[in-house]
């Protein structure tokens, strides 16, 4: 076994402090996320997943990203650890995180140190992504030495806490397979390795899919729990307006891997202003508050090769649809506290309410 004496992790009671080429991520990072472009190869050529998006992640808050699958939601969570593998790259923007830098220009070794001692991250479907063949305990050991730390008793300790922390017997989880934890219980030993390295930035892609209800709710419980416990900034990726609606302080909404509108929460969902916001928020029963109520929204999401290359993403399914929908990308413009690319929110500012063919 070879460890590395560079690096040296410090344990203190809840965490490991790093000093590691003078990355330090002691507080909740800020993250600014500007102009990023992600590209797909595909046989039509490359093809972009994610187009022209910026979006802040403001320190200690939780941001939730919503869309429909295919919305290139994953896609965009994979650019903070700059690991969209091929055939896909980041093809133009940045990604800035406090303390780090614009990670879409880190590579080999910088890139591997960042990813866990700085920005966890729990894959969708966490629940199978345990290595079936190996004890929760030795993957945590595996992954501790692979970042270089010393101290493996005391990353036990740490993992064993974060266990208890979420209602779980930390010993007994670090014991068993795969095979022997429920599907809740796995998820919430993918968010202990996603925390145990001391990670103040941490990435939740689709957190409580395939959960019961009550399951849901405890692991979205848990999360805003330890967010606020260890000063985290926490970013949750789901195709669920309802899981956001639990979670989040902030809100952005993806469709056709552009960003149609972001913004604080409670503001959105009261008063969405973006048609596929709107969409979302009514095809939930639990935020319309009558299931009688609750409609889908009609139509499909489009695919890499049916996004438009011109115009607003959304217009084939958009009630509000006008001329220059089909030529002009709306531009993302603020709105109060909040940034909407819609060219008939444009038209209902500029025209006072009531006048307005849309408003
Ligand atoms: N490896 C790949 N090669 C080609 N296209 C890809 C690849 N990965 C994703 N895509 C395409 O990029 C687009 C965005 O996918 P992404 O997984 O980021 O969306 P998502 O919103 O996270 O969806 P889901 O909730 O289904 O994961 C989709 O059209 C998808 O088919």
């Amino acid at each position: 076994m070879t460890e590395r004496s560079e690096g040296t992790v410090k344990h203190s009671a809840f965490g490991a402090e790093s000093d590691e080429g003078g990355l330090r991520t002691k507080q909740a990072p800020g993250v600014r996320i500007d102009g990023l472009t992600v590209v797909y190869k595909t046989t039509a050529g490359e093809l972009p997943a994610v187009r022209d998006v910026s979006l802040e992640l403001k320190p200690g808050t939780i941001t939730g990203i919503v869309g429909e699958s295919g919305s290139g939601k994953s896609t965009m969570a994979l650019s903070l650890l700059n690991a969209v593998q091929p055939p896909g790259r980041i093809a133009a923007g940045r990604v800035d995180i406090d303390g780090l830098g614009d990670v879409a220009e880190f590579k080999g070794e910088q890139l591997r140190k960042a990813r866990g001692r700085h920005i966890g991250y729990v894959f969708q479907a966490a629940q199978n992504s345990l290595n079936p063949l190996k004890t929760v305990g030795k993957q945590l050991l595996d992954l501790g030495r692979s970042h270089g730390v010393e101290d493996l008793r005391a990353l036990v300790r740490e993992a064993k806490e974060l266990l208890g922390r979420m209602g779980l017997d930390g010993a007994r989880v670090l014991d068993s397979h795969q095979h022997e934890l429920s599907g809740g219980m796995r998820q919430r030993v993918g968010i202990m390795l996603a925390l145990v390295l001391n990670a103040h930035l941490v990435v939740l892609d689709e957190p409580t899919t395939a959960l019961d209800m009550i399951t849901q709710a405890n692991i979205l419980k848990i999360v805003r729990e330890v967010h606020a416990e260890r000063g985290l900034t926490t970013l949750v990726i789901t195709h669920d307006i309802g899981v956001v609606a639990e979670v989040a302080d902030r809100l952005a909404v993806m469709y056709g891997g552009r960003l149609v509108e972001q913004g604080p929460t409670r503001e959105v969902l009261a008063d969405p202003q973006h048609p596929y916001t709107r969409g979302l928020i009514r095809a939930i029963p639990r935020l319309v508050g009558d299931i009688n109520e609750a409609q889908a929204l009609p139509g499909r999401p489009p695919t890499l090769a049916t996004v438009p290359k011109e115009g607003c993403v959304f217009r084939e399914r958009c009630a509000l649809r006008m001329d220059v929908c089909d030529t002009v990308d709306p531009a993302a413009r603020p709105y109060g506290l909040r940034i909407v690319a819609c060219h008939a929110v444009d038209q209902a500012v500029k025209v006072p309410s009531g006048e307005g063919e849309h408003a």
